[in-house]
């Protein structure tokens, strides 16, 4: 029996298109036992083809005109490493509507139109799948869509951006700066080309918008999921809150209560002893709770070459296979449970709050009788006093608060005169853990 070639054309050879040859030729062997094909790269499109690169292509396989690979009648896969919303949108359709299959690493796009690309693939009777896009290496989109296909997800919380763990990671561990921490991680290869997708919370929030359509079989587009950055964490919110037993880290919630759903990112305090806050560096986590299955946890690397690679080829393998079968184009479930997002009534949380307070008598007896007010409970008070700067500090951890009663509590804490200013204030998150 002839084997089969089958031919890939590779967008993008940049770190994870790197990771993507290189993969592709170490393992050459077993996904030729895995799929009865060989697998090769027949063009790799790049912006500059005189730029050094990490791995070396056969003599005609690099190019910088999309139609060599687009036009392409032997490629049957294309593989978009390249990122970015246009030109890249764009060639995916050309490539769907021309009957070749994609996978991509793109949580941009595939949270920003990836509703129009699987609908575009589906006409077309093509795969498009995007395992890469979320938690890199961590195979989490095929755990939601098959693992836990006969239960009901209930609670989704990751650690889903890699940059902005390393950092925080750093600034705990060993008291780096900011700004060196991230140098570090774009040298190693984990930032997005514009790291303040990274720092402001945006990559993380199209992971998330991606990783709540697929769990609550809800559309959830990007603008729904609420977003904050870590540009204003201080050293010395990582260092406070270490002393009062948490960890700060990004974290992405996304929670289905009653059918409603909330879906946010926020550096938030997590205790110590929650699984998530022992996972450091680069690597991301998701934690989901089923209503069946109660709490499960995906942990590993979620940016870098190779780690990253091994979930674009993995989907490769996955178009191969079912190319096999002939069921190309049917795998994906649209989402069908209606869009019903929660009110800031029905989201609830504990919460820590640094206030900058006056060093006078009274201070703190008004603090509380404002939470009081505001029916919510306290679990911790800290004073420290600074006389140095006649002010001195509060620290307080909230018991369980909804959005609306948040609201009227920082109101009222503004215009408290004896508040000089809410120093910083962040989500505790898993206490119910
Ligand atoms: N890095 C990581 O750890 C992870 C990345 N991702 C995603 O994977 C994708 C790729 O990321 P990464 O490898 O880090 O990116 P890089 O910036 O390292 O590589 C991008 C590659 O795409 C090429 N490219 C970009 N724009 C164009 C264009 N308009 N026309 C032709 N070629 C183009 C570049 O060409 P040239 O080399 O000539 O500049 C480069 O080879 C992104 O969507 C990213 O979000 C997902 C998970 C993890
Ligand atoms: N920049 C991203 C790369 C992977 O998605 C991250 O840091 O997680
Ligand atoms: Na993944």
């Amino acid at each position: 029996m002839a084997v089969q070639e089958i031919k890939v054309g590779l967008m993008g050879l940049g770190t994870v298109g790197s990771g993507v040859v290189r993969l592709v030729e170490r393992h050459q062997e077993d996904l030729w036992n895995q799929t009865g094909c060989t697998i090769t790269i027949e063009k790799a499109l790049v912006r500059d083809k005189q730029k050094e690169r990490a791995v070396r292509l056969p003599e005609g396989v690099l190019t910088d005109k999309p139609e060599e690979l687009l036009h392409h009648d032997g490629i049957d896969i294309v593989v978009e490493v390249m990122g970015g919303i246009e030109p890249t949108r764009g060639y995916i359709r050309q490539a769907l509507e021309t009957g070749k299959h994609v996978v991509t690493a793109n949580k941009d796009l595939m949270a920003l139109h990836g509703a129009e690309l699987l609908s575009v693939a589906a006409k077309n009777h093509c795969d498009v799948f995007y395992e890469a896009s979320v938690a890199g290496g961590i195979p989490i989109l095929r755990a939601l869509v098959e693992g836990f296909s006969s239960d009901r997800i209930t609670r989704m919380v990751g650690i889903v951006n890699g940059t902005t763990n390393f950092i925080l990671s750093e600034m705990k561990k060993n008291g780096m700066a900011f700004e060196d921490a991230l140098a570090e991680a774009q040298r190693l290869g984990y930032a997005e080309a514009d790291p303040t997708a990274d720092v402001d919370g945006w990559d993380a929030a199209r992971k998330m918008a991606i990783l709540a359509t697929l769990g609550f079989h809800t559309e959830w587009p990007l603008d729904e999921v609420k977003v904050r950055g870590i540009g204003d964490v201080t050293l010395e919110d990582v260092r406070f809150a270490g002393q009062l037993g948490y960890t700060l880290k990004l974290v992405g919630i996304a929670r289905q209560d009653e059918g409603k759903v909330e879906v946010s990112v926020q550096p938030a305090l997590l205790p110590d002893e929650h699984p998530l806050s022992s996972v450091d560096g680069v690597y991301n986590a998701v934690y989901v709770h089923g209503e069946a299955v109660g709490e499960t946890m995906f942990y590993g690397p979620g940016a870098g070459e190779l780690p990253t690679a091994t979930a674009v080829v993995s989907d490769l393998v996955t178009v191969v296979k079912n190319q096999k079968l002939g069921v190309n184009g049917r795998s994906v479930v649209a989402p069908y449970r209606e869009h019903k997002p929660k009110a800031p009534a029905d989201i609830w949380s504990k919460h820590y709050f640094c206030l900058h307070v006056a060093d006078e008598a009274g201070v703190l007896a008004g603090i509380t009788q404002l939470f009081a007010d505001k029916g919510v409970s306290l679990e911790k008070v800290l004073q420290v006093p600074r006389t140095r700067e006649q002010e001195a500090e509060i620290i307080l951890v909230t018991h369980q608060a909804n959005g609306e009663q948040l609201l009227h509590i920082i109101e009222g804490l503004e215009a408290l005169p004896t508040v000089v200013r809410i120093q910083s204030h962040y989500r505790v998150e898993g206490g119910e853990h």
